[in-house]
């Protein structure tokens, strides 16, 4: 698995780069389009016997990297692989903040497999591990992580997605004295900074998609932080799908083990537009490209990666 590390970064920047020309253009299909192509492109060059558990939706509704579409050339290791070729749709086509391009692999049988609903989500960092709830209150859980760290409330950065269905828990952080720092898209990195002590942020909470959550826990996992989530399914129909999908508990408590089942995991990342995680694409001389990725495979191994790229990759 580690071996391949190497490959899925250069996933993740070839699918980063295909999305590039569309930012601000208004047109989140086509941006979609073009990084889930180019993501599928590469992957399919990888030496492994691939499937994707998480992707772009069912076989008959997405053209390409559907659930369970077979990937890599068919040889090598046996690799679940969990993609969003293009995190931040929105914020592509408004030239936003904070896209990326990601990508998770773990052994056979190690992700959940996470329909594509809501999912509730926390999400700390390794002073704070073994601390988080999801069973409680999120302003408990901010009252616990500041316990943990050492620190006061008021120094407390709380990160939520800024969406009318996270008002009374924005209030309940700020009434425990928290700082609450929004964002509007793109929970993944936004999670994955809280596992991170340098990014200022010392807890994440939100609902946001399920996929996300699985892609966001390998990479917390890898850098040896804590998450805990629990599906939302929000009707007869989505209930029936997790059941079909193996999960006997739909609306339990998942912990980090219970999303990502092995420590063999890697997980890329390759910013598009700037975010708090990484920066985004910039033009250098020549036509050439600078990515900026995040690549880890366990707490021994978080490299932050700036590339050049020649001028042929920008399209
Ligand atoms: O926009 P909603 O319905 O609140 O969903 C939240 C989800 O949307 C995102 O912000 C962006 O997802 P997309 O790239 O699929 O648009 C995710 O990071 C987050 O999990």
């Amino acid at each position: 698995m580690k071996q391949l590390a190497l490959e899925f970064l250069r996933v993740t920047q070839t699918a980063a780069i295909a999305a590039l020309p569309w930012v601000g253009r208004g047109r989140k299909h086509e941006a979609d389009e073009a990084a889930t192509a180019a993501m599928r492109r590469v992957l399919r060059q990888i030496q492994m016997d691939g499937v994707v558990v998480i992707g772009e939706g069912e076989m008959d509704e997405a053209p390409m990297l559907y659930i369970g579409e077979k990937t890599g050339t068919g040889q090598g290791p046996q690799i679940d692989i969990a993609v969003d070729p293009l995190e931040g749709t929105n914020l592509v086509a408004g030239g936003q903040n904070n896209s990326t391009a990601v990508i998770a692999a773990a052994p056979r049988g190690a992700l959940l497999h996470a329909p594509d609903m809501y999912m509730e989500k926390l999400a700390a960092g390794a002073g704070a591990g073994g601390v988080i709830d999801i069973g409680l209150p999120v302003a408990d859980n901010v009252l616990r992580v500041a316990a943990a760290l050492g620190k006061p409330l008021r120094e407390m950065t709380v990160s939520v997605q800024s969406r009318e269905r996270h008002q009374a828990a924005i209030d309940a952080i700020r009434e425990t004295g928290a700082k609450v720092r929004l964002f509007d898209d793109g929970d993944v990195t936004c999670a994955i900074a809280a596992a991170m002590e340098e990014s200022g942020i010392d807890l994440f909470y939100g609902i946001g998609g399920a996929p996300e959550g699985v892609i966001s826990a390998v990479a917390v996992k890898c850098l040896g932080g804590d998450m805990q989530a629990r599906l939302l399914p929000a009707s007869e129909a989505e209930h029936e799908r997790c059941l079909r999908m193996g999960l006997s508990d739909p609306c339990g408590r998942l912990t980090l083990q219970d999303m990502v089942a092995s420590d063999e995991c890697v997980f890329a990342a390759t910013g598009i537009t700037p975010g708090p995680l990484l920066s985004g694409i910039a033009h250098a001389s020549g036509g050439r490209l600078l990515t900026h990725s995040l690549l880890t495979s366990g707490p021994s191994g978080v490299h932050f990666i700036r590339s050049m790229h020649a001028g042929s990759m920008a399209g």
